[in-house]
C-alpha cells in the first residue's frame, strides 16, 4: 500500500509589510535522514481521517493546534513521490497563523524551524513538487487578496 501524509502549509502575515513581502511560509528541518525541509506533516495513523492526521501532526511537529490557525477555504495540494522505492501521497491544506507572533515548539523530529518568504522558502523546499506548492499557495493567498 502507498504511503500516506498529511499535513498544513502554514503562512503568517507580516502587517507592516505590503505583498508579496507580508506572507512568510513556515518551513521544519528534519533531524534525520537528509535534514531536509517541508511544512509540518506525517503518516496517517490506521483509521485516522486525512484532515485529523493534519492537525495533529502539526500540533505534534510545531506546537500548533487549531485555535492557533484560520484555515483557507479551497486550497488542498496533492503530492505524489516514492519514497525507498514505495510511492507516497502527500496531502497539504493551507492555513494562516492566527497570531504571528506565536512560538513554534519543535518535536525530536525537528532541529530548526524557518518563517521564510517565497523565495527563501522554495530554496530550503528543494523539491520541485513542494516548491510548485508554496508557489500556489502563495498564488492563491494574492489572488483571493484581490476579489
Ligand atoms: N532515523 C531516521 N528516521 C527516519 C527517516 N525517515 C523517516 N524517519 C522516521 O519517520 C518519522 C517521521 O514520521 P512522520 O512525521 O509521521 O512522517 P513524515 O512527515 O511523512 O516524514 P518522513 O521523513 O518519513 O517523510 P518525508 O518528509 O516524505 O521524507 C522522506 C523522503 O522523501 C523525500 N521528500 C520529502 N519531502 C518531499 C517532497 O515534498 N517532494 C519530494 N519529491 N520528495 C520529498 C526526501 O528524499 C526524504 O528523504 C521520524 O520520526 C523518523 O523516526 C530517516 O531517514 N532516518
Amino acid at each position: 500500500m502507498a504511503l500516506r501524509a498529511c499535513g498544513f502549509v502554514i503562512f503568517r502575515h507580516l502587517v507592516q509589510k505590503s505583498p508579496p513581502d507580508s506572507i512568510e511560509f513556515l518551513l521544519l528541518q528534519t533531524s534525520y535522514g537528509e535534514h531536509h525541509w517541508t511544512p509540518p506533516k506525517g503518516h496517517v495513523d490506521p483509521g485516522e481521517d486525512d484532515f485529523t492526521t493534519a492537525l495533529r501532526e502539526t500540533q505534534e511537529e510545531a506546537g500548533l493546534g487549531k485555535d492557533h490557525l484560520r484555515m483557507v477555504d479551497g486550497f488542498l495540494q496533492r503530492l505524489h513521490y516514492q519514497v525507498r522505492g514505495k510511492d507516497k501521497e502527500v496531502l497539504y491544506w493551507l492555513a494562516e497563523l492566527r497570531d504571528p507572533n506565536t512560538q513554534v515548539v519543535l518535536s525530536d523530529e525537528h532541529q530548526d524551524y524557518r518563517w521564510a518568504k517565497l523565495e527563501e522558502a522554495c530554496k530550503l523546499a528543494k523539491y520541485q513538487d513542494l516548491q510548485d506548492t508554496l508557489t500556489a499557495a502563495q498564488r492563491y493567498l494574492e489572488t483571493q487578496g484581490k476579489q
